[in-house]
């Protein structure tokens, strides 16, 4: 079979495609490469023949030659870049979508990991590449397109790397190789902001004004995008003066009214926690906390979670290292240092006043994701007395950063060699006391000792909940590849898999009216071992499939989503 496909030219009231020429890589194993480079620069609108072809070959950087072939082989469509900038076409639905599932989920990530002759290391550097599902009676219409961040425009521009993204550093200019000055020249671009990266890859909000928004750890990778037609607006102009602040979590927390994240301070380790109101572009310094660890860096903060009354600021070990902040060449951290000897904390804020009313030493602990938190009032009086606050946690372990480097991702050998992750649970009394708690909420065996990329029914944010919808593992495996629903009451787990698949984050859309928690679908998007990729869409409760609808051609593994009710 070959592996050109041709999408059919679909028309609907919004919607007027042209016939879109897409390839699939991974899929016919038989297929020349040179013929396959050949047809892939006559299908190809966008990219350079060298961008074709490294996509073609998708070698992790280093590679040595004689195993690009195999590595080609073997290549996971997970892990291999998209073929062309952008596609729209009408998917074709095997089992029912429900009639009150109207809306678009909107999914981003890292999906083009080279430029020019340069190959990408880390799974996060990839450029962002948005991919939309939209749900209208029953039909999905879908697409995918890169984000004109100005980190991707100028690598498109000059065929090279040309901002700083999560572990790669581009080159000094052949004319900075020898001036003594240049390395002052770039700490001076590195701590202003210049030279970082405006690739927004990370996830995707829905503003309470309806504003879509694009994001990263950088505070200049925040950019408007059009749900619809996945167009890029422009950059999202924070109207504060706390932009020269560069990093904020990528993860803020978005309600109907307001947006709350948090602003590490690199000169005086601390965090400002800041909230923004629905319609504004001024976010306001609610409260500021320090860091209780004497190291020089703040912990790292990807996300963090509230509650009704409280923002909870975690303070991990891993902390921002000035020194491989400051490194040409990555370090197995990247540009973190893991430092638990000067403790691990978690610290509680008062939403309404900013003050902190806990600021407790914990376990060590790694985590990405927070999935959510709540108070309990354990003397039954109204008055909370402790704080619980799950995590996405990786026992402590900081290997899973290096895992996710695209050549370990890319040579799987069928070997179990995830590192172990479980749902840590903080418990943080408001009491005064010094210490909190870290547990295992759920026996991790249940899920395959994996777990991350999570969601909950929105409903429960910050409240009593019980249902975490997460990727878990079947083992053996490299990387996460099921999709798992805990129940962290019961302590019961639910998975779904099929042979060869990587499942991206499982998002839990509820349905409107229902009363039970679980009441809704969940929504993934699959790359496939054959080189192929579906969504699926499972029944909330059950956790069984409700339809799934296949892609003209492989998609790549994606990181976060939102979704965006029709009006
Ligand atoms: C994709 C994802 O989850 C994380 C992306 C993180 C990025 C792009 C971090 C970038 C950074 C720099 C370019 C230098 C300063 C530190 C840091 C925020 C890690
Ligand atoms: C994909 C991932 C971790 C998987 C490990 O089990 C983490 C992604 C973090 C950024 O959003
Ligand atoms: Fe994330």
């Amino acid at each position: 079979m070959a592996s050109l496909i041709t999408a059919k030219a679909i028309m609907s009231h919004h919607h007027v495609l042209s016939s879109t020429r897409i390839t699939t890589l991974c899929s016919d194993k038989a297929i020349d490469n040179q013929q396959r480079k050949t047809k892939l620069q006559i299908s190809h609108r966008f990219f350079s023949r060298r961008t074709i072809s490294a996509a073609v070959i998708n070698s992790a950087s280093p590679v040595p030659k004689k195993e690009t072939v195999e590595d080609e082989r073997r290549c996971h469509v997970a892990w291999t870049s998209v073929q062309q900038e952008k596609w729209e076409g009408e998917l074709t639905v095997q089992g029912k979508i429900p009639t009150w599932l109207n809306g678009t989920y909107l999914r981003n990530g890292p999906g083009l990991w080279n430029i020019g002759d340069h190959d990408f290391r880390h799974l996060f550097d990839g450029y962002s590449t948005l991919v939309k599902l939209e749900f209208d009676d029953g039909r999905i219409f879908s697409g995918h397109r890169l984000l004109e961040s100005n980190a991707y425009k100028a690598a498109k521009k000059h065929k090279k790397l040309c901002y700083r993204e999560f572990s790669e550093t581009p080159k000094p200019s052949r004319s900075n190789f020898k001036n003594p000055f240049s390395g002052v020249g770039e700490i001076v671009k590195l701590f202003s902001g210049e030279s970082l990266t405006d690739n927004a890859n990370t996830g995707v909000i829905r503003l309470g004004d309806g504003r879509v928004m694009c994001l990263t750890e950088t505070q200049k990778g925040s950019i408007l995008v059009d749900h619809d037609t996945l167009d890029t607006i422009g950059k999202f102009k924070y109207d504060d003066g706390l932009c020269d602040h560069m990093i904020h979590s990528a993860h803020p927390i978005v309600t109907e009214t307001e947006m709350w994240t948090l602003i590490p301070d690199l000169v005086k380790p601390g965090y400002r926690v800041v909230r923004m109101e629905a319609g504004s572009n001024k976010r306001e310094v609610v409260g500021r906390v320090k860091c209780r660890s004497g190291s020089w860096g703040p912990g790292w903060v990807h996300s963090f979670a509230v509650t009704e009354n409280y923002v909870l600021i975690p303070e991990m070990p891993l902390r921002y290292s000035v020194r491989n902040l400051l490194r040409a060449e990555p370090t197995p951290l990247y540009k973190f240092e893991w430092c638990p000897n000067d403790g691990a904390f978690v610290h509680v804020m008062s939403k309404l006043t900013g003050e902190i009313v806990a600021s407790v030493e914990v376990p060590a602990y790694v985590t990405f994701h927070f999935i959510n938190a709540y108070e309990e009032d354990e003397n039954g009086d109204g008055k909370a007395t402790v704080i619980i606050a799950d995590c996405c946690e990786h026992n402590a372990d900081t290997r899973i950063l290096d895992m996710l480097r695209l050549h370990t991702l890319r040579s799987s050998h069928g070997d179990d060699v995830l590192p172990d992750a479980r749902i840590g649970r903080f418990r943080i009394p408001l009491d005064g006391s010094k210490y909190g708690k870290l547990e295992t909420a759920v026996e991790a065996e249940k899920h395959g000792r994996a777990m991350d990329m999570c969601s909950i029914n929105p409903l429960h944010l910050g409240l009593k909940y019980r249902y975490v919808y997460a990727c878990g593992a079947k083992r053996p495996c490299n990387f996460p590849n099921a999709l798992t629903k805990v129940d962290i009451v019961e302590k019961e787990v639910k998975i779904w898999h099929e042979h060869g698949i990587i499942p991206s984050e499982p998002f839990f859309v509820p349905r409107p009216g229902a009363t039970h928690e679980d009441d809704g679908v969940v929504i993934s998007i699959v790359s496939e071992e054959n080189g192929g990729s579906y969504a699926i869409l499972l029944d909330g409760s059950s956790f069984e499939e409700i339809a799934r609808a296949k892609f003209p051609y492989g998609l790549p593994y994606g990181l976060h989503g939102c979704w965006i009710p029709k009006h």
